[in-house]
């Protein structure tokens, strides 16, 4: 199997100007606006680009080095083809499951992304409203670097929140947040292990990538926010926060500690290979997301999908297994769910649709994900999740990349 290399869909630097044929608000289609919605995820990434600053655009957008696992994250989905089965009955389609105990509409979660205040305005409350929306009621996982608090999310989410750790320096700073988190109803923690360090992104670098005035990491302290709002040319102030706070000596015996201090089930986020997911699995952690930072840490890293059957081959069942990186479609979720995933978290394209619409851009982008699994579904005669499974699934050869943001109506992108 091969990696074409060619594909343009995120990764290369974006041409700025959007096709006129999707500048529409993507709050439209109600009765007051009966304006079209955006008909793709690709289509909220064309929104978002023509609305954000380009050093914004970059930041969320870009990868590590040559962004060679951004692109191998979207390959991957394009060397599987399904299997239809016919004659299934699929008048009705059951997306509905259960992660960590909890029901939700759909086998989706929002993966933990920092500072949505860089997105829209209400940041990370919009997002969570977006997450709770009837038919979702979907997990949000939550940044430590949110830029809302852990409280204003709880007062206004209706699916479970879960809060995402880096491994600070800090480890009282660290265990107030999580006292935060349990006290505001948080249902499960989320350790990040991929981010000794932060991946070398070349578009942070080339922009001097720093936080605006007034997005800030509402949850900590100031004592450990230094360097985010120094501009510095040629450097990423992000990289420079992460070097000064982040303790990359964490290691597999400071999990235990962590465990002592909760009672909440504690995940593993950044997991790609059978060898940690079993001695993860062995330890007794709670669920591990099969996550290579949607390629911004190590350039080079495997595909998630690609990780997948071997990181569920591990766990045998021991825990449950998300994945996240590169999921853009509805077949996309189907086939990591057929590998095995109990669920799949999205990553920049609700920043896309924040960026483009706030909470209804948000909500656009995740019911156009759920629409598009329950489409995929039926024609493939799988009406249930139960039913999902490595039969649904044909390799290769790969099909070529849709230009544009994967938009067939799309001229231009990323
Ligand atoms: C702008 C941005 C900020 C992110 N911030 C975090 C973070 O704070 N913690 C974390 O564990 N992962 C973070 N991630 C990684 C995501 O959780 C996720 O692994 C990745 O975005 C999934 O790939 P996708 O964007 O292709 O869906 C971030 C990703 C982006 C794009
Ligand atoms: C660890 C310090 C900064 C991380 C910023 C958020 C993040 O994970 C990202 O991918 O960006």
């Amino acid at each position: 199997m091969t990696d074409t290399g060619t594909d343009s869909v995120v990764g290369t630097d974006p041409a700025t100007e959007t096709d006129p044929a999707i500048a529409i608000d993507p709050a439209a289609g109600t009765d007051a606006d009966p304006a079209p919605r955006p008909l793709t995820v690709g289509a909220y990434a064309a929104l978002a680009e023509d609305r954000l600053p380009p050093a914004t655009w970059h930041y969320i957008q870009g990868g590590a080095g040559t962004e060679s696992t951004v692109r191998a994250n979207r390959a991957a989905y394009r060397r599987l083809r399904l299997r239809p089965r016919v004659l299934a009955d699929v008048s009705r389609c059951d997306l509905s499951t259960t992660v960590l105990g909890d029901a939700v509409g759909a086998p989706l979660g929002i993966a933990p992304m920092a500072y949505h205040q860089l997105a829209c305005d209400e940041g990370e409350v919009a997002t969570v409203r977006a997450a709770g929306a009837p038919g979702l009621r979907i997990p949000t996982v939550v940044s430590i670097f949110a830029s809302r608090t852990f409280e204003d999310l709880a007062a206004q989410a209706t699916g479970p929140l879960w809060l995402q750790l880096y491994w600070l320096h800090r480890r009282d700073v660290l265990r107030t947040v999580v006292r935060r988190a349990e006290a505001a109803g948080f249902r499960a923690l989320v350790l990040t292990v991929d981010t000794p360090r932060l991946g070398r992104r070349l578009r942070e670098l080339r922009h001097g990538f720093h936080l605006p005035p007034g997005i800030v990491a509402r949850n900590l302290d100031g004592e450990v926010t230094g360097f985010l709002h120094d501009r510095q040319d040629g450097s990423s102030a992000l990289a420079r926060h992460a070097d000064a706070f982040i303790d990359p000596s964490l290691s597999w015996s400071d999990l235990d500690r962590l465990r002592e201090q909760t009672r909440l089930p504690l995940l593993l986020k950044g997991v790609l290979t059978a060898e940690d997911a079993a001695r993860a699995a062995g330890l007794g952690i709670d669920g591990i997301v099969v996550s290579n930072h949607g390629g911004r840490q190590l350039d080079g890293a495997v595909a998630t999908l690609d990780a997948l059957p071997e990181v569920v081959a591990a766990v045998d069942g021991r825990c449950p297994v998300f994945l996240d990186g590169g999921i853009r479609h509805g077949t996309d979720v189907l086939k990591a769910l057929a590998l095995g995933a109990r669920a799949v978290f999205v990553g920049r394209p609700v920043l896309w649709g924040l960026a483009a619409g706030g909470e209804a851009g948000a909500r656009g982008v995740l019911t156009l994900l759920r629409d598009e699994l329950e489409d995929a579904m039926a024609l493939a005669g799988r009406p249930s999740l139960a039913a999902l499974g490595p039969e649904l699934l044909a390799r290769g050869p790969a099909a070529a990349p849709n230009e544009s943001y994967e938009d067939p109506d799309l001229r231009k992108g990323p």
